[in-house]
């Protein structure tokens, strides 16, 4: 099945050496993580990556995880995919800030990761922006996290020619 074309306005990166991405899901909903892992596991084949994929329980879960595989040094880089789908109290908020600015924080100290934790109202509004058909915000984060290694292996060894204290 020919998946939608995840939705970045960049054309996916040319790797010259083997890339290996982590895919870090929180399975919360099945349904939606699986296609969520479809779409990104076809973006990362597409580029010729290798994928492996761990599962926590829930988005708040995944920055850990990443934090630990990081120290690992075993992956290039990492996609976050998870569905948060809004309660009735404030969690929802915590879940989702949380996670964000944790995976962000991660993103500065270096690592490359692409966020495709939706956060939504509903399920269907989680359904159709999971689908890996459809909006595929999974192969969006894949491809996020590969140009972001792409981006890191062209400047690796490049020095500042100018700046304060270079
Ligand atoms: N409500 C959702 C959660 N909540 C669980 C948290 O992510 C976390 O696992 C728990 O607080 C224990 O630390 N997680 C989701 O991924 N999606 C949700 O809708
Ligand atoms: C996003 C959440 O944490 C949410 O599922 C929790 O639901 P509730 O706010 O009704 O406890």
């Amino acid at each position: 099945m020919a998946l939608a074309e995840p939705h970045h306005i960049l054309p996916l990166p040319v790797f010259d050496k083997p890339v290996k991405l982590l895919i870090v899901v929180a399975p919360y909903y099945r349904d939606v993580a699986d296609q969520l892992v479809e779409g990104a596991r076809a973006t990362a084949a597409a580029c010729g990556a290798e994928t492996d994929l761990a599962e926590v329980p829930g988005a708040l879960e995944i920055p850990t995880a990443i934090a630990i595989a990081e120290r690992l040094a075993k992956y290039d880089g990492y996609v976050a995919l998870g569905c948060v789908i809004r309660g009735e109290t404030t969690h929802y908020d915590t879940v989702c800030n949380d996670s964000s600015r944790a995976i962000s924080l991660l993103g500065l100290q270096g690592a490359c990761i692409g966020n495709g934790i939706l956060t939504v109202e509903t399920k269907a509004q989680a359904d159709v922006r999971a689908e890996a058909a459809g909006q595929n915000k999974g192969g969006g984060a894949a491809a996020a996290a590969l140009h972001l290694i792409a981006l890191a292996r062209k400047w690796a060894g490049t020095t500042r020619s100018i700046g304060f204290g270079a």
